[in-house]
């Protein structure tokens, strides 16, 4: 079956620092909480889990935002947590509390056992990308993605979130060697993962390193950096034709833009400490960069939203290989209609720029 052509190209044109006619936005967490009608559909699944291990309800709320949204990107409705669930740690949420692991690894014992997991343990992923891509029928582009090893492994050790990431690195620390082996593997399932949704249809894939900001200086490059850049040296480059992208997401990691922009990803993903136009001039033409609006300006109200936008857009300046986002995911509570203004003034006010 060749796909129907893609209607809206401005995120890859964007992502390729093509010139693009106004600045691509999306959103991180753009499917969720904030939005009735996921909480509706999320009601009738009876859990996260039951949603997303779902292709139709995971295909029915991936569209939902765009149905009241004009966004440049759908991503897969999903979780970076798929990865070790189908390793057999046992994921389940409890309500309000987050993600939990019943058999996190904790020993020699526990880190001598794991392996690779079964990618027919994530058929429902796959299947939601391609029923998804065959759903928006070309109306824009749609982002695969995966945790990267690292925070995987924090998610994996630590058994849910953290504070303080102790035990993830009191045996970071201890035991190297345990830490590494995790990584190795982590990393070559990233690759593996990554390319399945790529054939399933996935046109970009990115990459959450959201707790490669915990890591000292050094650290990181050693026990996230370089296992990001084992999968990512591992993807598939090409589908149908097209290239596809990359995005690497570093939460905190402005400091390492430079080692990040040399891992041979098309884009970075910025949270909002970041200033993008002096991010620019470091990366130079290497990689685009995607965000990075505090995702609590959303709060700000009307006036203050549009204000905020234009200076993200004023500060990246009009050159391409601007994608806006957040600079992490939207919260919960935001008032859809601060996602209207967001939008309507992303589109508004890179289109003057362009002029
Ligand atoms: C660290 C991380 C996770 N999951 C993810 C990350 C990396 C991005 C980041 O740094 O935020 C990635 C993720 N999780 C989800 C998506 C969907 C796609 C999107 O719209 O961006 C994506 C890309 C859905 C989700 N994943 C989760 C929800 C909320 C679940 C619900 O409906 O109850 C959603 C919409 C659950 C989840 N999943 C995770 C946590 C910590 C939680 C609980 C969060 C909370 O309670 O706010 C792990």
């Amino acid at each position: 079956m060749s796909a129907p052509t893609l209607q809206n190209d401005v995120f890859l044109r964007a992502l390729a620092r093509q010139p693009t006619e106004y600045t691509p936005v999306w959103l991180m967490r753009q499917a969720g909480r904030y939005l009735p009608e996921y909480n509706a559909t999320r009601a009738r699944a009876g859990s996260f889990l039951g949603l997303a291990k779902n292709p139709d309800y995971a295909t029915e709320v991936t569209l939902q935002p765009l149905a009241r949204f004009p966004l440049d990107a759908a991503i897969l409705f999903s979780d970076i947590l798929t990865i070790p669930d189908a390793m057999g740690l046992g994921l389940s949420f409890e309500t309000g509390e987050g993600p939990r692991f019943a058999r996190p690894l904790r020993t020699e014992a526990d880190v001598a056992a794991l392996t690779a997991p079964d990618m027919n343990e994530l058929r429902y992923v796959f299947d939601a990308v391609t029923q998804i891509r065959r759903e928006l029928a070309g109306k824009v582009p749609l982002i695969g993605f995966s945790g990267s090893p690292w925070t995987l492994a924090c998610y994996m050790v630590e058994g849910a979130g953290s504070s303080d990431y102790r035990t993830v690195k009191t045996m970071m620390y201890q035991r190297p060697d345990l830490m590494h082996r995790i990584l190795e593997i982590n990393a070559e399932a990233v690759a593996v993962y990554l390319n399945a949704q790529i054939q399933a249809g996935a046109q970009v894939v990115m990459i959450f390193d959201s707790w490669g900001g915990v890591l000292a200086d050094g650290l990181f490059q050693e026990f996230s950096l370089a296992y990001t850049r084992k999968a990512l040296a591992k993807l598939i480059r090409e589908n149908d034709g097209r290239s596809v992208p990359s995005v690497v997401f570093t939460k905190g990691g402005g400091l390492w833009i430079d080692d990040i922009a040399d891992l041979g990803c098309d884009a970075i993903g910025l949270d909002w400490t970041v200033n993008l136009g002096k991010a620019r001039e470091r990366v130079g033409d290497r990689v685009a960069l995607q965000g990075n609006l505090d995702p609590m300006t959303l709060f700000g109200g009307e006036d203050r939203i549009r204000s905020e936008v234009v200076r993200t857009l004023d500060s990246f300046g009009n050159h391409p290989g601007h994608v806006f986002n957040l600079g992490h995911g939207i919260s919960q509570f935001t008032p859809p209609e601060a996602v209207v203004t967001l939008v309507d003034a992303v589109h508004q006010h890179s289109r003057g720029l362009r002029g």
